[in-house]
């Protein structure tokens, strides 16, 4: 079993399920219990930055979206020795922004981005815990496509495949566990 494959099963070892919630029908993957373990970010960090090499992908920036893909991707842009940069929800950001609106799995709600906070024509990546219905990650790569730059890939640790998410994306998707 390589490094990727080992550390995804600890990984999903790690979550936890919680039935109805935030809403009824909705079976919620708890990811705060790889944050508790130093050893299970750092071999997911490594994990992505190994794909990353062996994709040939060139990174300039890593793009977090908001709350948990701020700690993933972090740590992501530590290990690669790229900048990181947030996709925020609405309201949070100062200066001149991108914004779009989204329906994810249980809500909705509208991402922004700082327009000029990245050189035209860089490349990028943008990470997230959880690809569910697609709706979060596709606003995400329209603020993102705002700003000039290219998405060389979209990046989660789980992908929950019945949902559809990956089709709905217009960049190649990879996931480290899917459901
Ligand atoms: O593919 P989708 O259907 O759009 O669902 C995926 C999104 O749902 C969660 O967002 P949430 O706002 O709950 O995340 P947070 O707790 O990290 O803020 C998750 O972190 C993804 O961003
Ligand atoms: N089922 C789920 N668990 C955790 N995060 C999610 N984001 C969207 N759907 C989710």
């Amino acid at each position: 079993m390589d490094e990727i494959e080992l550390i995804s099963r600890e990984i999903n070892g790690a979550l936890e399920q919680y039935f109805d919630f935030p809403r009824k029908g909705v079976l919620y993957e708890d990811f705060l219990p790889v944050f508790r373990s130093s050893r299970l970010c750092k071999g997911m960090a490594r994990a992505f930055a190994k794909h990353i090499e062996q994709r040939g992908l060139k990174v300039d920036y890593v793009v977090g979206l908001e709350a948990k893909g701020f700690l993933i991707g972090l740590a992501i842009a530590l290990e690669i020795g790229a900048g990181f940069v947030p996709v925020r929800k609405q309201g949070k950001l100062p200066g001149k922004l991108a914004s779009a609106p989204y329906k994810k799995e249980y809500g909705s709600d509208i991402f922004e981005i700082q327009i000029d906070c990245m050189p035209k024509g860089s490349n990028v990546v943008v990470v997230d815990d959880v690809l569910a219905t697609g709706g979060s990650a596709g606003a995400a790569g329209k603020v993102v496509e705002a700003c000039g730059v290219n998405i060389v890939e979209f990046q989660f640790v789980m992908e929950i495949v019945e949902l559809g998410g990956a089709k709905v994306l217009g960049s190649p998707t990879f996931s480290l566990l899917k459901r």
